[in-house]
C-alpha cells in the first residue's frame, strides 16, 4: 500500500446550520484524488482545515504524517493550494510583484518551472492582480501554486472562470505534475470531465458526510441502469445486489440502478430476471442518486 499524505481522522466541525463530519479520510501518495459534491457540502471548509485557515471542535488531520495545527512552515511549504476564490482579491500589486514575494517564503521555488508555467498559461504578470480577469488570476494562482515544486497540491475548483484552451493547459499541466510517480493531488471540483480525467480516487461528500472513496475506474464499472422485463413476471428486483433505485421506463420496462453490476447481473441469471438493456451510468448521474439517497436518509 502507497504511503498517505493526508489522513484525518474523526474531523468534525459544527456551524449553526451546517455540520462537516465526523470525517475519515486516507489520501495516497502517487495519485490524484477528487472530491465530488454539491453546493455547500464542505469540500472548501474540509480544504481550510487542512492548511489551519480554520479550525475543527474535533478530530485532527494530519499532513506527510504531521499533525495540522502546529506552526510547522516546513510542512507547509510542501503543499501547494489554489483557493476557490483568490483571497487577495483586491491586491493592488502587480502579479511579478506579489510572486516575487510569495517566492520568498519557498526555498524551492523554481523560477524556470514558474516562467515556463506562465507561458504556457499566457499570464501577464506585469498586470496588477486586481485587474486581472477571473480566468487570468486563476491561471496565475495555478503557476504560483506549481512554482515550488509542492509535494502535495490543493486545489479547490481550480477551473473556475477558464476558457477552454486554459483548461486543457491545467489538465496537462496537472499530469506532467504528477508525472514523477511521488506527488499527490487533492482536488473539489464540480466538472465530470475533469475529474475524469484527471482522478484517480473520487470521494463523494453530501451534506457534510463522506459516502465513501472510490477507485475511479472500478465506480464507472459497478454503477450500471438495468432494463427489465416484467411483463412475464419476475422476481423482486429490489433484492437486486447493489440496488438503489427503480423507476417504470415505458410499458413493462422498469429502469433498475444497481452499484454491484457483476454481482447484481450474475443474480439476474440465477433468479430468471430478463435484462432487455444496460448502460453505464455517468458520474454525475452516480452522485444524483447519492444526493437523492442521503435526503431520504436525513428525512427518515
Ligand atoms: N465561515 C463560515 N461560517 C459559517 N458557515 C459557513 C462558513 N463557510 C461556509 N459555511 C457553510 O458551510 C457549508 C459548507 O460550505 P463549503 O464552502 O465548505 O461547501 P462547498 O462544498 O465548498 O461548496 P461549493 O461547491 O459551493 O463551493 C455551507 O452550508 C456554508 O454555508
Amino acid at each position: 500500500m502507497e504511503p498517505m499524505v493526508i489522513e484525518v481522522r474523526g474531523l468534525l466541525q459544527k456551524r449553526k446550520h451546517f455540520q462537516l463530519g465526523p470525517v475519515d479520510l486516507q489520501i495516497p501518495q502517487g495519485y490524484v484524488t477528487a472530491i465530488v459534491g454539491p453546493n455547500g457540502s464542505g469540500k472548501s471548509s474540509l480544504f481550510r482545515m487542512m492548511l489551519d485557515q480554520a479550525k475543527p471542535d474535533a478530530g485532527e488531520i494530519e499532513l506527510f504524517g504531521l499533525q495540522v495545527g502546529g506552526d510547522d512552515i516546513a510542512m507547509k511549504q510542501r503543499i501547494g493550494y489554489v483557493p476557490e476564490q483568490a483571497i487577495d482579491i483586491d491586491d493592488n500589486l502587480k502579479a511579478e510583484q506579489k510572486a516575487a514575494f510569495i517566492s520568498q517564503w519557498y526555498p524551492s521555488w523554481d523560477l524556470n518551472r514558474y516562467q515556463e508555467l506562465l507561458r504556457r498559461f499566457e499570464v501577464d504578470t506585469s498586470l496588477k492582480l486586481n485587474k486581472m480577469s477571473k480566468g487570468m488570476r486563476r491561471k496565475f494562482d495555478l503557476a504560483v501554486a506549481m512554482a515550488h515544486n509542492p509535494d502535495l497540491l490543493l486545489l479547490d475548483e481550480p477551473s473556475s472562470g477558464l476558457d477552454p484552451i486554459a483548461w486543457k493547459t491545467m489538465i496537462d499541466a496537472i499530469h506532467r505534475y504528477m508525472e514523477r510517480g511521488d506527488r499527490a493531488v487533492l482536488m473539489a471540483s464540480h466538472i465530470i470531465d475533469e475529474v475524469k480525467r484527471l482522478a484517480d480516487y473520487i470521494v463523494f461528500i453530501v451534506h457534510g458526510r463522506v459516502l465513501g472513496m472510490f477507485e475511479k475506474d472500478s465506480l464507472l464499472e459497478s454503477w450500471y441502469s438495468y432494463y427489465i422485463d416484467t411483463s412475464e413476471g419476475t422476481a423482486n428486483w429490489k433484492a437486486m445486489p447493489g440496488y438503489r433505485s427503480a423507476e417504470p421506463n415505458g410499458g413493462s420496462l422498469y429502469k433498475v440502478i444497481t452499484s454491484e453490476a457483476a454481482d447484481a447481473e450474475r443474480w439476474c441469471g440465477e433468479t430468471g430476471v430478463r435484462i432487455s438493456g444496460r448502460q453505464k451510468l455517468e458520474l454525475d448521474d452516480i452522485l444524483t442518486v447519492l444526493i437523492e439517497q442521503e435526503r431520504l436518509r436525513i428525512r427518515s
